[in-house]
């Protein structure tokens, strides 16, 4: 999670827990500084780019030396809030809810699958890769309850809208939303939308469009 005070652009956000990614990486190897050009040959962002975004959380790089790794690496725990383990919930164990289930996300940063909600009765009260799944009816007093603000949405399109509704109620701030509905929401609830159709199509679209290495991918805003 991104603290509040700094204000960074969302784009330069976005690309955070990716450059955080690499940096663990690099950290584990025992590597104490980092050029632009190999990060940007890691995560695939252009070095100007990353040079801008280093830039507004104070770290220049120096000509002939690059980024020191440790200063970056305990700037991005503070900054991602890594320090605490960021507990979600899942909403809907079908096929792509189970799949995340199974994947283990703590492997690359300390966001967790804490809690999931289905209503069927095959799922209800079953335990998969040590989450619960609980019913919907509880959806509100458990949230609260394990104080989760982040919730995964991988039920049908035709109940995104009401489940959204009560992930409201049980006062949820941010949705990851799988499904291909678009969500109404107020402004102190923040969407994510990911799209597989929609981004395989824009790849398509830029395929056809462009030639050579142009940059950029969903990544950018
Ligand atoms: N499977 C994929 O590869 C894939 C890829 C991209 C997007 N999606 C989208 O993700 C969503 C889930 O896809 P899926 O393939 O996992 O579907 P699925 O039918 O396998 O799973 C949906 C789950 O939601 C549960 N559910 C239904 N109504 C509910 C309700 N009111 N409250 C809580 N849970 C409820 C069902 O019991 C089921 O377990 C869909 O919107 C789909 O379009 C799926």
């Amino acid at each position: 999670m991104i603290h509040e005070p700094m204000k960074i652009p969302q784009a330069t956000a976005k690309r955070l827990p990716l450059y955080y990614r690499f940096l663990k990486n690099l950290h584990s190897a025992g590597k104490q500084r980092v050029s632009s050009a190999e990060l940007s040959d890691a995560v695939k962002v252009d070095s100007a780019t990353i040079r801008r975004d280093f830039s507004y959380f104070g770290a220049l790089g120096k000509k002939g030396y690059g980024y020191n790794v440790n200063y970056l690496l305990s700037f991005f725990q503070k900054t991602l809030d890594q320090d605490d383990l960021s507990k979600v919930a899942l909403i809907g164990v079908g096929n792509l809810g189970t799949a995340f289930l199974n994947y283990n996300f703590m492997k690359n940063n300390n966001t967790k699958i804490a809690i999931a909600f289905d209503v069927d009765p095959e799922k209800v009260g079953k335990r998969i890769e040590d989450v619960y799944v609980h019913h919907m009816d509880e959806i509100e007093e458990r949230l609260k309850e394990e104080n989760i603000a982040v919730a995964i949405l991988t039920v049908p399109a035709p109940v995104a809208q009401p489940i959204t509704d009560q992930l409201i109620q049980a006062d949820i701030r941010g949705i990851l939303n799988f499904t291909p509905a678009r969500l109404n929401v107020p402004s102190t609830v923040r969407i994510h939308h990911i799209d597989l159709a929609v981004e395989l199509q824009s790849l398509i679209y830029f395929l056809k469009n462009y030639t050579g290495s142009e940059e950029e991918d969903s990544i950018e805003e």
